[in-house]
């Protein structure tokens, strides 16, 4: 699984705590985020991110702010992202079985380190559960279709 992780001034040291997740579990990833704590704007992160993970270059995306609300907002705008913005366990589990979310937001201002890598891990590790899911994901699509 490829992943591309991004994010703006207020993500960056989260990134990197992200970054070393991966390292662990051995996923191969990309990191287009803000290397400095100088301001910038998320939109100029998330939305190129993003594209390319609705393109396919990448299986998955992980882009964090400082809340992981403008980055998570900025990826949804994205035809085929579905961006959950998540800061709990039982989320990073249910939005993987019941959303196919292909993109997790994060904000770094909201939850500390350690909770932050057990969502990546529970997120990265959670099937899809298909059936009656399927139908609503299928309902999205349409509508982005229109
Ligand atoms: O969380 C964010 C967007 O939702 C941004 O990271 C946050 O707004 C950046 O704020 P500042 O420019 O004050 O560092």
């Amino acid at each position: 699984m490829k992943v591309i992780i991004t994010g703006d001034h207020a993500g960056m040291t989260l990134r990197n705590e992200v970054k070393s997740v991966l390292d662990e579990l051995g996923y191969e990833y990309e990191d287009t985020g803000a290397d400095c704590t100088t301001s910038v704007d998320y939109p100029d992160y998330a939305l190129p991110a993003a594209k390319r993970v609705a393109s396919g270059e990448f299986d998955r995306g992980i882009f964090i702010c400082g809340t992981g609300i403008g980055i998570s907002i900025s990826a949804n705008k994205v035809k085929g992202i579905r961006c959950a913005l998540t800061h709990d366990v039982f989320s990073a589990k249910a939005t993987r079985q019941h959303n196919d979310s292909n993109v997790l937001a994060m904000g770094e201002r909201v939850i500390g380190p350690g909770l932050a890598r057990e969502i990546v891990k529970t997120w990265l590790t959670t099937e899809f559960e298909g059936g009656r899911h399927l139908n609503r994901i299928d309902k999205i699509s349409a509508y982005e279709n229109e």
